[in-house]
């Protein structure tokens, strides 16, 4: 990423505990001791002037709820673009531009260091887009409480995908979803349990069963619980030749 201490996340919130929770445990906590990522909150509290150190205030044209305020957003991302140049402002709002897997490798890829402004209350005040942020991206259509969740869960899928932080345990490139397909069924000792055993193929060593066992698995269940998936990737030769097989086991 050509930066020296690694990629930069900087996340902007009413609530930093959360995010350094998130920031100090598995994956994520050994990316950060391996300094493979920097992460850092400021709290924009911190950044509030008044002595009542407020951050929200009622909408202009009234209704319910309150709206966060621009100043102390203002100048709490000041501060983050101050701690690491070349840096990308993303707004976490349900009006962004919906994340996905495409968007992690680009993300990690470009390398840029991302700062995170995550709203709380009915949302943060039109100027604070107007003028601070490059771009605002969603997780999902539902409704949350704040967007931290956002921002954890765009660090996550990015982290992971940042040289050195999978160790060989597993790997990004072979992620499912690099072919829109679900993974296939996993199984660990017990060989039995509860009554259920584990199909016989994975114990065998023959490799090219095993694999092809597996191809077979992560269709069917893409199939079955992910359709949608099929029109992102047409499907292979060998993949319609297994659909067919299959269901034919199943009318008959
Ligand atoms: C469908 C819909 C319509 C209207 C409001 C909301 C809603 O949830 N509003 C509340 C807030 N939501 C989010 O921040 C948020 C929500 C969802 C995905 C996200 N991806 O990033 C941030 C996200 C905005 C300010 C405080 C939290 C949701």
């Amino acid at each position: 990423t050509g930066i020296p201490n690694g990629m930069g996340f900087t996340v902007l919130t009413l609530f930093p505990e959360l995010i350094t929770s998130f920031f100090n445990h598995g994956i994520i906590g050994r990316a950060m001791e391996k300094k493979l990522i920097v992460g850092d909150t400021i709290n924009i509290r911190d950044f509030t002037l008044d002595r009542h150190k407020s951050v929200d205030d009622k909408p202009y044209g009234g209704g319910c709820g309150m709206v966060m305020t621009p100043e102390p957003l203002f100048r709490a991302i000041d501060e983050a673009r101050s701690r690491r140049g070349n840096a990308r402002v993303l707004l976490m709002s349900p009006q962004g531009k919906p994340f996905d897997q495409s968007r992690a490798r680009e993300f990690a890829a470009a390398g840029e260091n991302l700062i995170f402004v995550c709203g709380r209350y009915e949302g943060i005040d039109e100027r604070v887009y107007h003028g601070e942020v490059d771009e605002e991206i969603s997780i999902g259509d539902y409704v949350m409480t704040g967007g931290e969740l956002a921002a954890m869960v765009i660090v996550d899928a990015v982290t992971r995908l940042l040289p050195g932080v999978l160790g060989g345990e597993s790997s990004a490139e072979l992620d499912s979803f690099e072919n829109h397909r679900l993974e296939h069924a996993h199984y660990t000792r017990p060989f039995e349990f509860e009554g259920m055993t584990v199909p016989e193929v994975l114990l065998s060593g023959n490799h090219g069963e095993i694999e092809k066992w597996r191809r077979s698995s992560s269709l069917k269940r893409t199939f079955i619980k992910r359709p949608d998936l099929f029109h992102k990737e047409t499907l292979s030769a060998e993949e319609k030749a297994c659909l067919k097989i299959w269901c034919r086991e199943l009318e008959a």
